[in-house]
């Protein structure tokens, strides 16, 4: 019988606790360090983030969404140079197989991107509606804080071939590696497939803190190499899937 691993979760406390003894802080870190590399995903709990600002934040989300469609209209991101604001349901393409992303959302803040996401139950049953496209996250490294009980993230992996569900726990927070350091760790950390199919029958509120680093930045392990800088990357791939250059 094959067995499906889980996407691991690690208790961030035994490295934060000031007591904390050294034995305790490698051992996190050799946690985190192997499911970079096994999966490019993790949940951490004891991360120290109040359980009121999650509650407040995902709070926020809602009220947002909530506006009519007009308001939410004024902030769009088109009339925004800087690619910050609201897209409308069905204006990303993260999977250019699948249907257009059956998700809302909103962005500020440069380079440490905030968005707030909300995922109204799917508009089609085809299967090839997803709430976000399969796709690989474009930055440096993702936090994610999920609507407690409202799971749909799944992450790809490559030996079963399988989707494995990360459950949205209270309090728990998803970590994710990006393409930017899965190419500067020449693969090591795993920039994994991941796609959200919001099974609810309602609503679904996320919040992804997306960590891209210092916009003229290249490769920190290789500096000088003459890559792209991290502001090249992410406008790339950022306009691809909206569809807004040619350039892939
Ligand atoms: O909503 C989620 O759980 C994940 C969102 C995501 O993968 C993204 O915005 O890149
Ligand atoms: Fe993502």
């Amino acid at each position: 019988m094959t067995v499906i691993p889980e996407i691991p979760t690690i208790d961030l406390s035994s490295y934060i606790r000031p007591d904390a003894t050294p034995e305790e802080r490698t051992g996190v870190i050799e946690d985190v360090r192997s499911a970079c590399s096994r999966y490019g995903f993790l949940q951490v709990k004891g991360h120290g983030v109040p359980l009121a600002t999650q509650r407040e934040v995902l709070e926020s989300c809602r009220r947002l969404f909530d506006l009519s469609q007009k308001e939410k209209d004024s902030l769009s991101l088109k009339n925004n140079p800087a690619r910050r604001g609201y897209e409308r349901i069905g204006e990303q393409v993260l999977d250019a197989k699948a249907l257009p992303d059956c998700k809302e959302d909103f962005t500020k803040e440069p380079v440490v991107n905030l968005k707030l996401l909300h995922y109204p139950k799917h508009i089609s049953q085809d299967k090839r509606q997803f709430g976000a496209g399969a796709h690989t996250d474009f930055g440096a490294i993702t936090i994610l804080l999920q609507q407690p009980g409202k799971d749909g993230l799944q992450v790809y992996h490559e030996p079963n071939n399988a989707w494995l569900p990360v459950p949205a726990v209270e309090d728990s927070l998803v970590i994710n590696i990006g393409d930017l350091v899965n190419k500067w760790t020449d693969g090591k950390y795993s920039s994994t497939l991941h796609r959200v199919v919001n099974a609810s029958d309602g609503d679904r509120y996320s919040v992804p803190c997306f960590y891209h680093g210092d916009l003229s930045a290249t490769n920190p392990f290789k500096p000088g190499d003459g890559s792209e800088t991290v502001e090249e990357h992410i406008r790339r791939k950022f306009d691809n899937s909206y569809g807004l250059t040619e350039k892939s």
